[in-house]
């Protein structure tokens, strides 16, 4: 009997042993698995929708990020842009259904570029902007009604509607600011923060952590992100985006009741008929057409960049300023510090005239080259790539955004080198349209998040390490131990 306890003994611990390699051949086969793909064997993606309502269009943004890693900066990214055919919702005022249907083109492609799956639980947002704002001021009643209709299509859409609302100029400067600095992952890091700078079409923004107590509280925001504290200076300048400035330019020029106007800020050989009303409809320009018998003017071009700065620098007021320093108009504004990121209408300017990455010298220089070259030429260079009304306010949104930056904002001839121009970071926008979002869904936490024990890898590893060690304890254990094997018992005995 002993002798035959004795002979079972080895077999139990052989089958044992057998188990026990199988279960370790499988952890270091899954382990593989997992090195060779170098990520987690399931990763769920979660995704958010925000369509920006600009005053000259609207533009439709999808957002991704790894379901649980949602608090970590820089994950979420964006995955699809879709510009909505037409113009921006104001320009719907006097047929304000139209504004909601505009949106359907992008929503239908929102709907194939999200898995139907995940519909239902992603978020939608629509945010405009000082396109709206204005119509508030001029025609509340029509921005009510165009609003309603964007809400009345997005909420039929099988996504989970948040709302449509106009945001504050603070809120678009801020997001914007928080967008470029989580895209750059600068929070939380000693390196600081990159200030915000956003042309429109409508308004402007400007958005930075001065090294200064900031004077008004109005300008001030406090944020407290992934465990650091910022305090943020921020100003909209609603009528400052570069299509309103244009108007407020010609507006100027126009305060004579003359019909043929030589601007400095078209090519030379640029002559358009243009109705008095595109200039004087709108809540910026103050003064109304004194003249009314008279309906068109004649717009010539001089191309002179020189006079052009002297004509955009009265749509500025520099004479009244109640705190220690000023921007313009009798704005607040602490001395610009740090680097800055400038995009949206500053990019797409700055980038068509090849204007991004020189001094402001050079800049200047290849500046009044540009507005000095005959319509003709200008046209038989671009006019195949570039619409006609876009391509003959180059000159002028160039020498406005110098204008601006130089004399509005105080950048000088040192501080320039630290303006990028910027349309993307790391494949997303910038833009204020990610920080909403962010914001929103409550993915920018006050606190770092805490740092798992371990990195994925980190464990992978471990795990390998473990496994190893345990086949080698094993096998060592078979040598001196006794000899175990695989076989049946009837081999054994
Ligand atoms: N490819 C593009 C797209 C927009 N833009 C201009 O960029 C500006 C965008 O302004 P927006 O529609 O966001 O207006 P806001 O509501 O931000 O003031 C407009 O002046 C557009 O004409 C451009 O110059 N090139
Ligand atoms: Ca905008």
């Amino acid at each position: 009997m002993a002798e035959q306890r004795e002979m079972k003994a080895p077999w139990h611990s052989g089958k044992m042993l057998c188990v026990a390699i199988f279960f370790i051949a499988a952890v270091i086969t899954l382990v593989a698995i997992s090195v060779v793909q170098n990520k987690p064997i399931q990763q769920k993606y979660k995704y958010g929708i925000v369509l920006d309502a600009g005053s000259s269009h609207t533009a439709l943004y999808i957002y991704e990020w790894p379901a649980e890693k949602e608090n970590n900066t820089g994950m979420v990214r964006q995955r699809h842009y879709c510009p909505v055919k037409g113009k921006g919702i104001s320009s719907y005022a006097h047929n304000s259904s139209g504004a909601g249907l505009s949106l359907m083109h992008c929503i239908e492609e929102a709907k194939r570029k999200i898995d139907p799956a995940k519909h239902k639980e992603t978020p939608v947002y629509l945010g405009a902007t000082a396109g709206m704002r204005l119509l508030m001021e001029q025609d509340p009643k029509s921005a009510e009604k165009v609003l309603s209709s964007v809400k009345d299509t997005l909420s039929k859409t099988p996504f989970d509607f948040q709302g449509a609302r106009i945001i504050t100029g603070q809120q678009e400067g801020a997001f914007g600011w928080i967008t470029v600095n989580y895209l750059g992952e600068n929070f939380g890091k000693a390196a600081g923060t990159m200030g915000a700078l956003d042309l429109g079409g409508a308004s402007t923004q400007i958005t930075f952590v001065s090294n200064q107590p900031i004077e008004s509280p109005d300008n001030s925001m406090d944020f407290r992100l992934y465990g650091s504290d910022y305090q943020v200076y921020t100003h909209s300048f609603l009528c400052y985006g570069k299509d309103q400035v244009l108007k407020l330019a010609l507006e100027k020029q126009l305060q004579s009741g003359e019909t043929l106007l030589q601007d400095p800020c078209f090519h030379q050989g640029y002559s358009q008929d243009k109705q008095f009303k595109d200039v004087f409809d709108t809540p910026c320009v103050k003064t109304i057409n004194k003249d009314d018998s008279k309906e068109n003017f004649t717009h010539n071009g001089t191309g002179d960049f020189a006079q052009c700065q002297s004509s955009i620098q009265k749509v500025f007021n520099f004479s009244q300023c109640t705190s220690s320093r000023c921007s313009f108009n009798g704005v607040y504004q602490p001395p610009v510090v740090g680097t800055f990121g400038a995009f949206s209408a500053y990019y797409f300017v700055m980038n068509f005239l090849n204007l991004t990455g020189q001094s402001l010298e050079d800049t200047k220089r290849n500046l009044a080259d540009y507005c000095k070259t005959p319509w003709n030429e200008i046209k038989q260079r671009y006019g195949e790539r570039v619409k006609e009304k876009y391509l003959s306010e180059y000159c002028f949104s160039g020498t406005y955004i110098l204008t601006l930056l130089e004399n509005g904002y105080n950048f000088t001839e040192d501080t320039w080198r630290d303006i990028t121009f910027i349309d993307k970071i790391e494949g997303s926008s910038a833009g204020w349209t990610l920080g909403y979002m962010l914001n929103l869904t409550n993915m920018i936490p006050a606190e770092a998040p805490d740092t798992p024990l371990m990195t994925h890898g980190g464990f992978v590893i471990l795990i390998l390490f473990l496994s190893i060690f345990l086949l080698v304890l094993l096998f060592l254990g078979h040598r001196f131990l006794g000899r175990p094997s695989c076989s049946s018992p009837k081999d054994i005995v």
